[in-house]
């Protein structure tokens, strides 16, 4: 399945957060978004999920628009990893996940859901998320929280994939276990993935594509060989840094050395 966004525009109230956004993501395709705190990139990810909507442009799900689709239909296609889990008191990871699993149902949906599914057992496993099933939601780390929500993903079966910081609160192992799922799913499923990571080395190795976000506009989309330079380095992150090719992989890897410009007014 694959998701264009066109000329797509977007505030927070007065504030402008996104302009002339242009995105086409192909069938397959695994897509890093990257860019610093503030710059948009959740923001366009609940776009294309259909999760907002634009002030202008549009986003195309398999050619036709988010707009002409019924919501059922587009949670059908499109599952989003978000940055955290709805606080629900009392629920386990099992529920979460089966409750994702009938995202068309509604709040009231755990009143239809089966106790257990095979799809849920199957996310649940292939996230290395079987052992927190019975644990309730509030009991949780922070890298257990982020297996539960990419189990919760993975359960909904969708042709596209949109992770917020899948890698978030990960030590560098589970780091390393899930950028690989998510590539393995995609090779072995077809799946698109468009994924914000902060890790430009793993951007680099695991997504094809970078697109990098910058003052509300895409600054460079490319392979990571051709957009992960010292240049983006310094305008995009305001930092200077080299940046050499991993002799193992054969991939671009960022050496930072120092912040550059005045101190950032982080917008987080
Ligand atoms: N619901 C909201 N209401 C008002 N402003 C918001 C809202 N959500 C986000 N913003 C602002 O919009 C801008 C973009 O936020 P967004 O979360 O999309 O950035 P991001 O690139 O994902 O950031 P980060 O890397 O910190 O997660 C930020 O300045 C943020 O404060």
């Amino acid at each position: 399945m694959s998701i264009e966004v066109r000329d797509l525009t977007f505030s927070y109230g007065g504030d402008r957060i996104l302009s002339g956004v242009d995105l086409t993501v192909g069938s397959g395709d695994f897509v890093a978004l990257v860019g610093m705190n503030g710059s948009g990139k959740s923001t366009l990810l609940k776009l294309m999920a259909g999760l907002l909507a634009p002030a202008s442009g549009t986003v195309l799900l398999d050619g036709r628009p988010l707009t002409e689709l019924p919501r059922r239909a587009v949670a059908r296609r499109v599952a989003v990893l978000h940055q955290s889990l709805p606080p629900v008191p009392g629920l386990t990871v099992r529920q979460l996940v089966l409750q994702g699993r009938y995202p068309s149902r509604g709040p009231l949906g755990m009143l239809w859901a089966p106790d257990r599914d095979r799809r849920t057992e199957e996310a649940l496993e292939l996230t290395g998320a079987t052992h927190l099933a019975d644990r309730l939601l509030d009991t949780l780390s922070g890298g257990e929280r982020q297996r539960t929500r990419l189990a919760l993903a993975v359960a909904q079966r969708t042709g596209i994939l949109l992770l917020d910081e899948p890698t978030a609160h990960l030590d560098v192992r589970h780091q390393l276990e899930v950028l690989t799922l998510v590539r393995e799913l995609r090779a072995a499923k077809g799946l698109t993935v468009v994924a914000v990571l902060h890790e430009l080395d793993h951007a680099a190795r695991f997504a094809e594509r970078i697109v990098a976000l910058h003052e509300g506009t895409v600054h460079a989309d490319g392979p990571p060989a051709r957009v992960v330079t010292p240049e983006l380095l310094t305008r995009v992150f305001a930092v200077s840094g080299r940046v050499v090719t991993d002799e193992v992989h054969g991939t671009p890897r960022c050496l930072i050395d120092h912040a550059v410009g005045e101190k950032q007014n982080l917008r987080m």
